[in-house]
Formats: C-alpha cells, sequence, structure tokens
C-alpha cells in the first residue's frame, strides 16, 4: 500500500508548546484536523511538565479533562489533543512542527530535536522574540531551520490568546519565503471564521512586527503605570512603531512597509500596548517606581506565564551597540535601560522628545 502522504493524505501535526497562546493555537488547530480530511485528527501537544498544587502532573490534568487548568482554564481544547511530556515522542512522525514557546527556550528545544524529525516536515513559529549571537541577531525562525534543516513560515498578529480562546474575531499574518504552498497549507490549517488570516512573502518583516511590538509594550505599560494619559500613550507607541520599521528595515533591506499594516503590525501594536502582558508587568513596574524588578514582578503578576519584551529589549540593545546604531534608536535604548534599572520609569517621557528632534526618516 502506498503511503499515506503519497495518496495526497494526512499530515500529522505537533504542537511544541502549551502555555497561553500554545493551548489556544492547539485547541484552533484541533478544531481544523478533525473537520479536514487532509489532517490527521489528532494533534499531540508537547507539555514541559509541571506538578500542580492538586499533585497531579499537568499533563495528565489535560489529557483527563482537555484543558490546561493552569494556562488557559476554563477552555475545552478537543478531544483530539493528547498532551505528551516527552518532547521527542511529541513530533515522532509529524508533518507539520508548529512551534510556540517563550522564545528563551527554543535553541534548547531545537537541540534535542535535531536528527528526531521527518526530515521533509514543515515547521511555523508563533514565537514572538529573536536570538542575539556573538555573530549577530538572527530570527527564530531562521534558527528552527539552520538547527532542524527545515522550512519554517511564521504567523504573528493582534492576538491575545485569552480572547481568540473565547472565539472573539481576530486576524493573523503568516509569513513565508518563496513557498507558498507551504504557507496555504498553515493557513488552511490555522484559518477558522473567527481567526482571519492572510498571507505576505516578508517573513522577517512579519517577525520584526511580532518581535519589537513586546518592546514597545512595555513603554505604553510605563506610561500608563505613571498616569499620564492617552495623549502620552499614542505618542509613545507612535515613536515606538517608527523604531519599529527603521530597525527592521536596517537589518532587513528588504522588509516591506506594508507589512507593517498587516495584522503583525500596527494592529498587534494596538492590541499588546492595550491588552497585553508586556503591558500590565510594565504598569505595575512603574507603580512601584522601578524599585521592584520584571524579574519579580513577573511570577507575581503572570504565575508562570512569560514576559518576552524585557528579554527582547536587552537582545535589541546588544545588536544597536554591537552595530552602532544606539543613536538612531533612543526609545529602545531606553526601554532597555529602564528595564535593567539604570534609567528611572519616567525616562521614557525624555526619550520621546530626544527622538523628535531628530527627525529621523526611514
Ligand atoms: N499569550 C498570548 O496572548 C500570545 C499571543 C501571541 C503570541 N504569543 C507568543 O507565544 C509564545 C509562547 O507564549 P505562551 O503565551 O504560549 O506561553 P506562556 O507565557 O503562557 O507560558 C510559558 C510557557 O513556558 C513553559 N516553560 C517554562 N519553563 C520552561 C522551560 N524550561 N523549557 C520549556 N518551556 C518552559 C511553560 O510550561 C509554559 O508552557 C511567546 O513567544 C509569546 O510571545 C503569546
Ligand atoms: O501578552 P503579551 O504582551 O505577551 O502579548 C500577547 C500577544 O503577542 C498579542 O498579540
Amino acid at each position: 500500500m502506498a503511503p499515506l502522504m503519497e495518496k495526497g493524505g494526512v499530515y500529522k501535526v505537533a504542537v511544541i508548546g502549551s502555555g497561553n497562546w500554545g493551548s489556544v493555537a492547539t485547541k484552533i488547530i484541533a478544531s481544523n484536523t478533525i473537520k479536514q480530511s487532509i489532517f490527521h485528527d489528532d494533534v499531540r501537544m508537547w507539555v514541559f511538565e509541571e506538578t500542580l498544587p492538586t499533585g497531579e502532573k499537568l499533563s495528565e490534568t489535560i489529557n483527563k479533562n482537555h484543558e490546561n487548568c493552569k494556562y488557559l482554564p476554563g477552555i475545552y481544547l478537543g478531544s483530539n489533543v493528547v498532551a505528551d511530556p516527552d518532547l521527542e515522542n511529541t513530533v515522532k512522525g509529524a508533518d507539520m512542527l508548529v512551534f510556540v514557546t517563550p522564545h528563551s527556550y527554543i535553541k534548547g528545544i531545537c537541540k534535542r530535536l535535531a536528527g528526531k524529525i521527518k526530515p521533509e516536515a514543515k515547521a511555523i513559529s508563533l514565537i514572538k522574540g529573536m536570538e542575539v549571537k556573538k555573530e549577530g541577531s538572527c530570527m527564530i525562525s531562521k534558527l528552527i531551520t539552520e538547527v532542524l534543516g527545515i522550512n519554517c513560515c511564521v504567523l504573528m498578529g493582534a492576538n491575545i490568546a485569552n480572547e481568540i480562546a473565547e472565539e472573539k474575531l481576530s486576524e493573523a499574518t503568516i509569513g513565508y519565503r518563496e513557498d507558498q504552498e507551504v504557507a496555504n497549507r498553515w493557513l488552511q490549517l490555522f484559518a477558522t471564521p473567527y481567526f482571519l488570516i492572510s498571507i505576505v512573502e516578508d517573513i522577517e518583516g512579519v517577525e520584526l512586527c511580532g518581535t519589537l511590538k513586546n518592546v514597545v509594550a512595555l513603554a505604553a505599560g510605563l506610561v500608563d503605570g505613571l498616569e499620564m494619559g492617552h495623549n502620552t500613550k499614542a505618542a509613545i507607541m507612535r515613536i515606538g512603531f517608527k523604531e519599529m520599521r527603521a530597525f527592521s528595515k536596517l537589518l532587513f533591506p528588504s522588509v516591506k512597509n506594508s507589512t507593517f499594516f498587516e495584522s503583525c503590525g500596527v494592529a498587534d501594536l494596538i492590541a499588546t500596548c492595550f491588552g497585553g502582558r508586556n503591558r500590565k508587568v510594565a504598569e505595575a513596574f512603574a507603580r512601584n517606581r522601578g524599585k521592584r524588578s520584571f524579574n519579580d514582578l513577573e511570577e507575581g503578576v503572570l504565575q508562570g506565564q512569560k514576559l518576552q519584551g524585557v528579554l527582547t529589549a536587552q537582545e535589541l540593545f546588544e545588536v544597536l551597540i554591537d552595530r552602532g546604531w544606539e543613536d538612531q534608536f533612543p526609545f529602545f535604548i531606553t526601554v532597555s535601560k529602564i528595564c535593567t534599572m539604570q534609567l528611572p520609569p519616567r525616562s521614557i517621557l525624555q526619550c520621546s522628545s530626544v527622538l523628535n528632534s531628530t527627525q529621523l526618516e526611514f
């Protein structure tokens, strides 16, 4: 008998990650795999195992109740979701790999998976972050491709996970390089009547939008904590958006202006600056006058969920210094120095007037 893949048949999907967005992404995917014959019904989801206060293992409760009671309580994931604490077993035989972990863990995960996945498998990254190496910065999709030797698209957008879990209308953007057929298959896996997706051939642009908006969201949260009001917040968002675009285009001249007007760009910036976790923790940081560290606040405010913006701000700082670009990005530099407590939260207001006076155009 011919293998299933050759008769146009069944793509097996694995999700690597089971946090807040990881669980929602799995719920969406599981609702689609069961409806579409090109996908294998079951979706295997890797769980970074932990023991709950009840003494039960998280993966066991997910499989028993079809709900992630720690990272997405109260939401039915689907009976075809199989939680698996064994990373290698999760990806065994999978044709489509969805990566959705905090960005700090992805390199270690990929190294563990090297040589253990199907060579013809395809990947997509939902991870908003980047990696900084001695040789320069590296997007997560590139890291996945380099370590695993497979094609990797990205999916980013104005996607506050808890709202999509309740099936409230949202949009997202898939970024791809060259192979549109693969991007279309990802669209088929993710699109639902409440999750509308567009596809753009600008992987770096899409991924940098998703990554850099977390730094702007920290600034928006600082402004909220300082009780500066809507006009100041809008000014901060505008300046941050400008630096997002300038940085992206300096790093990758191929990045398209139009990408910034997709869901991954301006829409995600707005959603995150009003409803995201980076904003929330930065607000708490400013209210504490910068006396409690982000690490300390993250634990208390997010209870196991992870901030991406603080690490990204530090990574961005390293890139800017390394390339000698610091004078062109006073906003990013200031946010990173506030995060490391070298500057007080109020400095965010001074850096915006500096930037306005420089009138840099990109
Ligand atoms: N939550 C959202 O609304 C949202 C929306 C869009 C994109 N994202 C992005 O998705 C990615 C994943 O975020 P999330 O919200 O799913 O996660 P999360 O922040 O809710 O949860 C953290 C996850 O990290 C896991 N973890 C903890 N220690 C670990 C370790 N040592 N190794 C591996 N995993 C470990 C935890 O088990 C948990 O699954 C991030 O890049 C985030 O920016 C999140
Ligand atoms: O909660 P945040 O700040 O990690 O942002 C969540 C998503 O990225 C919004 O699209």
